[in-house]
């Protein structure tokens, strides 16, 4: 492959407009956008104008077949990852899926199946990993800089119903565990080193619409580690993560899905994020921080990767896993749930 990376964009929506802000703050050298498809013709093209982008498709499949793009990013709401995800695989595209790479566990496990059948790389864009505070603790996890860790605190609570459709739409599998549980349960799942939960319990309240609206979960894992998290469409809540050790704690404070700051035993390390033009705007917060995700991406590609070393894909399917334990104890069902 050559060493520019060309991107296809699958959804002229929200986060697909941000993602592309991002990817057009890179060098021209390294990450170009070759397409961008939405299921309307008109406003791919009116997505393409505004980026600059020299194609637009009035259909997922038509991106899929051009041979001028190298992988695509899948990002249209939840349900329609699994259908684009496999398709692309199908059409010999490696891919980064927006979060959460699927509604159920058995969605994330047919799309993991299907790349691995076909050795391409597939990558859940669980981008808060690959932000350097997010790095860095990481690093200081792993020399032990904390001790044992004991405890985990996290919590994800944004007032979505009042301007997300998506969020309170069952029939678009919304409510907060799939959109944002999911931060939470990568942070305790990044600290207890991708392992799985022995227990896990949830409580949680419905959304009049019928999904969730609040929910609180808690885990223990082997050897004694607990965490719990919250999430919630409704309400906001402090959106910080913190991890507690036998020799100290650290904290991510708000917001902790797109950190700029990590806090150890009370020493705050700015992070801070790559500059972009003001005229530049975006939909959702730190948006410019999914250079790095990007970034990884390229990497992973041009060392030849089937999949990534820190969102591996084994790691996609338990916290899968943890979602849906989490909606079966709530008594939330979506249409993609087998009888
Ligand atoms: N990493 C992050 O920070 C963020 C990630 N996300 C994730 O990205 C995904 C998209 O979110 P967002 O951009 O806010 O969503 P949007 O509401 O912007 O919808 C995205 C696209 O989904 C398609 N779509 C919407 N409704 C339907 C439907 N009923 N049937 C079929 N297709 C539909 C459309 O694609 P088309 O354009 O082709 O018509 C639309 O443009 C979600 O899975 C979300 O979790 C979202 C925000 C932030
Ligand atoms: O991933 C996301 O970031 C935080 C919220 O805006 C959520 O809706 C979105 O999907």
């Amino acid at each position: 492959m050559e060493t520019v990376l060309r991107w296809g964009l699958l959804s002229a929506g929200l986060i697909s407009h941000d993602f592309a802000t991002a990817l057009r703050s890179l060098p021209r050298s390294e990450h170009q956008i070759a397409a961008v498809a939405a299921r309307d013709l008109g406003r791919a093209q009116d997505f393409a104008r505004r980026h600059e982008i020299p194609k637009s498709y009035g259909s997922y499949e038509e991106l899929m077949k051009d041979p001028d793009v190298d992988v695509v990013y899948v990002a249209p709401q939840h349900p329609q990852h699994l259908g684009a995800v496999l398709q692309c695989l199908a059409a010999g595209k490696p891919v980064l899926c927006e979060k959460p790479l699927g509604v159920t566990t058995a969605e994330v496990r047919e799309m993991v199946a299907a790349a691995r059948a076909r050795g391409l790389f597939l990558m859940e864009a669980i981008w808060t990993r690959f932000f350097p505070a997010a790095e860095e603790l990481r690093a200081l996890l792993s020399q032990g800089i904390l001790g044992e860790v004991r405890l985990v605190r996290v919590d994800f609570g944004i007032e979505l119903e009042q301007f997300l459709d998506r969020s309170t739409d069952w029939a678009q599998a919304g409510g907060g565990l799939l959109d944002l549980g999911i931060y939470c349960i990568q942070y305790i799942s990044m600290v207890a080193g991708g392992r799985r939960p022995e227990k896990i319990h949830a409580v949680g309240l419905l959304h009049a619409k019928g999904v969730d609206d609040t929910v609180t979960t808690v885990l223990q894992y082997p050897g004694g580690l607990q965490a719990s998290f919250s999430c919630s469409i409704t309400t906001k809540l402090s959106n910080s993560f913190t991890v507690f050790g036998s020799k100290g704690e650290a904290e991510i404070p708000p917001f902790m899905h797109c950190p700029t700051e990590l806090v150890v035993n009370g020493k705050s390390t700015q992070f801070p994020l790559p500059k972009v033009a003001d005229t530049e705007k975006f939909n959702f917060s730190n948006s410019i921080g999914m250079v790095y995700e990007a970034q990884h991406v390229r990497q992973c590609l041009l060392q030849g990767l089937k999949e990534s070393p820190v969102m591996p894909l084994a790691e996609s399917e338990l916290l899968a896993d943890i979602l849906e334990e989490a909606r079966r104890q709530i008594g939330l069902r979506f249409l993609q749930d087998r009888a």
